[in-house]
């Protein structure tokens, strides 16, 4: 096999990429800085190249060889390649300052629709939709991976360029006009990845990295060749650094043969996800730098290094040389434990965050290298915490695993959806197209500065539970003077959907700086799932009766789902993710019920992160679609048939898990559909759901009021597709996200639209 670089050095560390949000969240706070005008365009430059720098140093004084660069971005990385291949959407090439363009095509402007956003594979990291239509022309603009390898070589660095790779790049990117499926345009890509090869050698890089998750999916067909030609090609370049396909988050199966065939020089698989067998099935792979990623990227336990380093010696065999690394980038785990002073001490042993991560890896390294002994005080270490994590008691509470055991058919099944709903509107007394919201309004400055003193003891329980009665107050009347049917109390309490559950059930822990991107400048702090799940006592029932004493309209009572509660939480490795789905829906089920008790007659069970843990290959699916399912009907069916019960779901391309939505039995579903003109309305009913459903009217993702014409328009459309009786009125999701202005001239435009449908009923 003949390669013109057969010569690079090979790397014995590394992990696949980076966060870029800050350990503090520096690059939020500036980039949110930019775009109130505090921060310049200088500034955010500053900023961001510190960020780097630092981050670089860290990887390397950890003790890794090869460091990857371009993991950074002021918003995405899949908008980064899409601006590298010049394939902006046209509607912003008119905006002449390039890093407001790209601000504009992520978030839009007052009248720039941004592009869409969409889950980044079976994670909680968001990245934006590419637009290709027929018109796209791709050219290369290598300026940002160029100027990230310049600022690296300048400092010393062994730098790798990481960048998304053709294939995955069209995988992921969406038809618009009547252009075909991006992934027919793969022969325009391949010269202009050719022509970076170019740039980059001249660049004096020895290994870039193009990373290409898609191969572990079967989002589209044929995968395996396609991998197997675009490298043939791309290896085939003369003049090119050392090429690492990078495929993780799940077995890459025949594609890692045809990878293997071609002259790339190493590839990436994810050995947390399995995949060992496929490896050692493959001859030509001992050829290749095998970079092998033992050290889970994207869950927070501390690395077994006794059967991470009996993985890599089962590789040895069949790999040309084997590098270790993380199984994906670390931009899904915290920075670092070092951060968390209240952590509980046993548990912080069972733990490794980033900074933790990269210390595994090169710990990893050198045993394999130099042997164990060589390694002897971790490996002690290692083993210590995780026996302590073996034989602690609170991963166990047998009270909640009898419960479970007890659950029959019955419990998980409500009466009659058609009798449900009559004694439901005989109950409410709602009038036609019944107005509501999915439930938080803008979480206000005021609001979590409330939080913030209180977490610095800067002011006492009561008065944050004042502030918050206050917050609830002014939602309530704001709602009633819009003229909304059915009411929220708008979330002020709760620092994240999430988070707010999770800190007060047994069997999680929340962290205190423990950010993770979610999109754009958007973070969270995932909370860790630990030990069997119990609620301590009841968690909303005195802010949503406070809100019900307000009014006489309905307050819907608000929860999270345990589908979404779990796969937005780092979920325990020692049982079936299924299990805990199940113990979260029994502590969401004693909430239901004691809501109920309160007289609360509407209860909302949101399931957003229902798509988003569907298994990557299909013939997974369908086993998940089973629990995920029953986890929801556990949930929500403790309850009277005379109590509403509604879920909401947005981010979702809905089309494989429509059946599952139809099979939730909620009574009434609000979605994500402002973008798509309804047709999921068609899916819904083509999938037999016949339960009431609230398409969203408009997007609360831009900053842009639509006006009630419009609204009109989409409702209209949507009672082409479902009953009167059915169809329910609001926006696409929570609020949380808006300002106040924006909300009440778009919920006022949302009534007024509703109530112009309602007369022309009559
Ligand atoms: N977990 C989760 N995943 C989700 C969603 C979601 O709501 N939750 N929604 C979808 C979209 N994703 C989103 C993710 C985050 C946010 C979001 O608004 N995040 C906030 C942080 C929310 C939070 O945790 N707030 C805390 C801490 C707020 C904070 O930063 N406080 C300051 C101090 C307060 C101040 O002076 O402003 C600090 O700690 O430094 C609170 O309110 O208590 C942000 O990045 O700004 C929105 C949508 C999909 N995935
Ligand atoms: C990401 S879905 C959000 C649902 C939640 N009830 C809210 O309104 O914020
Ligand atoms: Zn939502």
């Amino acid at each position: 096999m003949s390669s013109p670089n057969q010569s690079a050095r090979r790397f014995t560390a590394t992990t696949l990429g980076t966060a870029r949000i800050g350990p503090h969240r520096e690059c939020k706070r500036a980039v949110e800085g930019y775009w109130a005008d505090r921060v310049t365009a200088a500034g955010l430059d500053t900023v961001a190249a510190d960020l780097r720098r630092r981050s670089w140093e860290e990887l390397t004084a950890a003790g890794l060889d090869s460091i990857p660069v371009n993991t950074f971005s002021y918003y995405d990385h899949m908008l980064d390649t899409a601006v590298m291949l010049d394939a902006l959407p046209p509607r912003v090439a008119a905006i002449e300052d390039p890093l407001d363009r790209y601000f504009a095509a992520a978030r839009g402007t007052a009248d720039i629709v941004p592009l869409e956003m969409t889950k980044w594979f079976d994670t909680n990291y968001h990245y934006l939709v590419p637009e290709i239509s027929s018109e796209t022309t791709f050219t290369l603009h290598p300026d940002k991976v160029l100027a990230e390898v310049a600022q690296a070589h300048g400092t010393g660095i062994a730098a790798r360029p990481v960048v998304i790779g053709p294939i995955t790049f069209l995988a992921l990117a969406k038809a618009v006009g009547d252009g075909p499926a991006p992934i027919t345009r793969i022969d325009d890509l391949v010269p202009l990845y050719a022509e970076l090869l170019d740039r980059l050698a001249d660049a004096g890089v020895e290994w870039v990295q193009f990373d290409e998750p898609a191969l572990v999916t079967d989002v589209v067909g044929g995968l395996p060749d396609l991998a197997g030609s675009v490298y043939a090609r791309l290896s085939g370049v003369t003049r090119r650094p050392a090429i690492l396909v990078a495929t993780y988050f799940g077995d890459p199966g025949d594609s890692l043969a045809a990878l293997a065939r071609t002259a790339v020089e190493g590839i990436a698989v994810d050995f947390v996800e399995g995949a060992v067998e496929t490896v050692v099935a493959i001859p030509e792979l001992s050829e290749k730098l095998v970079v092998a990623g033992v050290v889970d990227g994207r869950n927070i336990w501390r690395t077994d290094l006794d059967r991470a380093l009996a993985t890599l010696g089962t590789l040895l065999g069949s790999a040309g040389d084997l590098a270790v690394s993380t199984s994906c980038s670390t931009l899904h785990v915290p920075y670092s434990l070092a951060e968390e002073d209240l952590l509980d001490p046993n548990l912080r042993g069972w733990l490794a965050f980033a900074s933790e991560k990269f210390g595994e890896v090169a710990t990893l390294s050198r045993a394999l290298r130099l042997g164990r002994e060589a390694e002897t005080e971790a490996f002690d270490a290692c083993r210590a915490a995780l026996a302590m994590r073996g034989t602690d008691n609170r991963l166990r509470d047998n009270a909640v695993r009898d419960r479970l055991a007890a659950i029959s058919d019955a419990d998980v099944t409500r009466g009659d959806a058609a009798i449900r709903i009559t004694e439901q509107n005989l109950r409410l007394g709602l009038p036609a197209l019944p107005t509501t919201t999915i439930g938080s309004y803008p979480q206000t400055a005021a609001i979590r500065k409330a939080r913030a003193a209180l977490r610095s003891r800067a002011i006492d329980r009561d008065e944050y539970l004042r502030r918050m009665r206050t917050e609830i107050a002014d939602v309530v009347a704001l709602q009633e003077k819009i003229g909304l049917d059915v009411l929220v109390h708008g979330e002020p309490e709760r620092n994240d959907m999430v988070q707010y559950f999770a800190e007060q059930l047994d069997g999680f822990f929340a962290t205190d700086n423990g950010w993770v991107q979610s999109y754009g400048t958007r973070c969270v702090r995932p909370p860790i799932l630990f030990g069997d799940v119990s609620r301590r006592a009841p968690m909303t029932v005195d802010w949503i009766t406070y809100a019900q004493s307000l009014t006489d309209k309905p307050v819907k009572g608000m929860l999270t789902g345990p589908v979404t509660i779990l796969a937005w939480s780092f979920v325990r490795d020692d049982q079936p993710v299924s299990e805990s789905a199940s113990q979260i829906a029994l502590a969401i089920r004693d909430e239901t019920v004691d809501l109920e008790r309160t007289g609360v007659g509407i209860i909302q069970v949101d399931e957003p992160a229902l798509r988003e843990l569907l298994p990557l290959r299909d013939a997974d699916k369908q086993a998940y679609l089973d629990w995920a399912v029953r986890a929801f009907r556990l949930a929500t069916s403790g309850i009277a048939d005379t109590t509403q019960v509604h879920t909401h779901l947005c981010y979702s391309e809905f089309g494989e898990v429509i059946g599952a939505i139809a099979a939730l039995d909620a009574d009434v579903t609000s979605i994500e559909a402002a973008r798509s003109h309804m047709e999921v309305l068609d899916d819904l009913n083509a999938a037999g759901f016949a339960n009431g459903v609230g398409p969203g009217v408009y997007d609360i993702h831009s900053p842009r009021v639509p006006d009630a014409g419009e609204i009109e328009r989409l409702l209209s459309s949507a009672l082409d597709a479902v009953d009167v009786q059915r169809l329910w009125v609001n926006p696409d999701c929570g609020l949380k996200t808006r300002d106040t202005e924006e909300v009440v001239a778009s919920l006022t435009n949302m009534v007024a639209a509703a109530r112009t449908v309602r007369a022309s009923l009559s």
